[in-house]
């Protein structure tokens, strides 16, 4: 395996799960595979038991479609597939089937960077059976994971207070491509900067970086080691004072800061690594500012996630900046977002949309039936709700109720004072064909600073957040009811008499 060389060659059709394809074929030896259907990715439940989430990843989903095509190398591989029976497993007319399939789906999505809820449409998919099931795995792989850093690093953000977040990670990160698309993520987060170097090649992202711990060891002192580092970055030093002894660190930082004055240079600042980082942040800034050098900056790291540095502020640390690593881009303590992909409506042969739902036995499970759009309403600039509703149901906010998906119990009246709307889905690709102009890496960033601004802090703590409100519109709300007693009605009817 040559990961540096054509290790995609060319194709990411087969970054699926198997049963996708064998669901394939069976759609299209039973006549199904060009009904029209509509699929829904949303998650249930917010990460890290937090308030918010924010949507990260449509870039590549647009990138992915753009390029759905199944090349010579897949076909023959799916070719040489043999079934128990020791007989193909894919019949010769599907594979020249799928060789022809051009992606000719409408996408509509919430643009990356915007702030979102359980239960909400994230991707909807419109488009031929066939073509909607085999997204289903690369779409879930994609935005599962870039939502979840995305969101792990706005919350690091947020307990930073403003202040610096240099993202570390890429050393402990899950895999290449894990590493690449978290560093990218991590950036639409908030993160200031990437260690990850092909990251910042890739997605244009600034790269950032301080020096290890071997280039302290490699010298015969540690003053040596500054000076020399000193020599060769006058302008960006920040050194590492934590090698042997921090204080002492810090005063060999603080001889050569008054080296690099002398010749009109200015340190940066140090970087502390280890040991009680609010006692030697202190020290350190007290040492600095008393030797005349109160603009150095100092720089945290080691293990660190939004918990630590929310208690480091807590404690008066005087860190300036925060690098961040495994906790970011590993999504530590929560390693997946529990993204799903649901059916919500099929195209019979009268032309119309009939809804769908899947019964449960847990009540949050039963999806939300229909094609449906997201509004959220805003008072004063604040976001106060956010509506599921039909799209095709004409929606006057002064008398909308909506009605949440898993207690019907708790509703609510949008009442006249929600002056501002935003619908959230937005237009992707019609036919196969991109509608949307992708925005830039920084706009997306500043869309989640945006974004989160127009959210009450009570649904950003970090501990037990307020639950913003989400709800189905009533005629939503009225429709998948029924559908669902339909549903259960049938079942009883079908159970044996006991
Ligand atoms: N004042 C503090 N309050 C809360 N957490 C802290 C404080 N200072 C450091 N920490 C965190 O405590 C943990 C310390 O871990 P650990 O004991 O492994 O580090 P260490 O022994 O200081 O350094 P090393 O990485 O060399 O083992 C890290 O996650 C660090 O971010
Ligand atoms: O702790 P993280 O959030 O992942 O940040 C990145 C870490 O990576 C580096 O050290 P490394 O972990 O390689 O070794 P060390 O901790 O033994 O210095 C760096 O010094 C940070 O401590
Ligand atoms: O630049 C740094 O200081 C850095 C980069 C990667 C991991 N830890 C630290």
């Amino acid at each position: 395996m040559k990961i540096t060389k054509d290790l995609y060659q060319g194709s990411l059709a087969l970054l699926t799960d198997f049963y996708q394809l064998t669901m394939a074929y069976a759609y299209w030896k039973s006549g199904k595979a060009e009904q029209e259907a509509v699929f829904n990715l949303f998650f249930r439940k917010h990460p890290f038991q937090g308030g918010f989430t924010v949507a990260a990843g449509l870039d590549y989903v647009i990138d992915y479609c753009k390029n759905f095509k199944f090349n010579k190398e897949d076909i023959d591989y799916l070719a040489a597939m043999k079934g128990k029976d020791g007989q193909p497993v894919f019949a010769k007319g599907f594979l020249d089937y799928l060789s022809e399939m051009r992606f000719s789906c409408d996408i509509d999505a919430v643009e990356e960077g915007t702030v979102v809820f359980p239960n909400t449409p994230l991707v909807r998919v419109k488009g031929p059976l066939i073509q909607c099931q085999l997204l289903e795995t690369p779409l879930l792989n994609i935005i599962n994971f870039q939502s979840l850093i995305a969101t792990k690093a706005a919350r690091i953000n947020l307990a930073a207070l403003g202040e610096p977040v240099l993202e570390f990670g890429l050393r402990r990160a899950q895999g290449i491509d894990g590493g690449l698309a978290a560093s990218r993520a991590a950036y639409i987060g908030g993160c200031s900067s990437t260690s990850n170097v092909m990251a910042g090649k890739l997605f244009g992202i600034p790269v950032s970086g301080t020096h290890a711990h071997s280039w302290i060891m490699s010298f015969e002192t540690e003053l040596e080691a500054f000076e020399a580092y000193a020599e060769a970055f006058p302008d960006q030093s920040v050194f590492l004072v934590d090698t042997y002894d921090t204080v002492n660190g810090i005063k060999n930082a603080i001889k050569v800061g008054k080296a690099l004055r002398s010749k009109g240079k200015e340190m940066l600042g140090i970087r502390i690594d280890s040991g009680d980082l609010a006692y030697f942040s202190n020290v350190a800034r007290e040492m600095l500012d008393e030797a005349g050098f109160p603009d150095a900056k100092i720089v945290a790291s080691n293990d660190l996630d939004e918990h630590i540095i929310s208690s480091l502020k807590g404690q008066e640390a005087s860190i300036n900046v925060w690098g961040v690593g495994t906790k970011l881009v590993t999504a530590f303590d929560q390693p997946a977002l529990g993204g799903v992909y649901k059916l919500s409506a099929i195209r019979i042969e009268d032309g119309t949309f009939v809804p769908k739902v899947k019964i449960s036995q847990q009540s949050m499970k039963i999806n939300i039936p229909g094609i449906h759009n997201v509004k959220r309403y805003y008072s004063k600039g604040k976001a106060v709700a956010d509506m599921i509703y039909l799209e095709d149901q004409e929606i006057n906010p002064k008398a909308a109720l909506i009605i949440d998906p898993n207690d019907p119990t708790r509703r609510k009246r949008l009442m006249p004072y929600f002056y501002q709307e935003e619908t959230l889905l937005k237009e992707i690709f019609r036919r196969g064909e991109l509608q949307y102009a992708p925005p830039s890496i920084e706009a997306i960033r500043e869309r989640v600073q945006v974004q989160l601004g127009a959210f009450d802090k009570a649904h950003k703590r970090l501990v037990n957040p307020h639950i913003y409100p989400v709800g189905l519109e009533e005629n939503l709300h009225n429709l998948r009811m029924n559908l669902v007693l339909q549903a259960k009605q049938t079942e009883d009817e079908d159970q044996p008499e006991k």
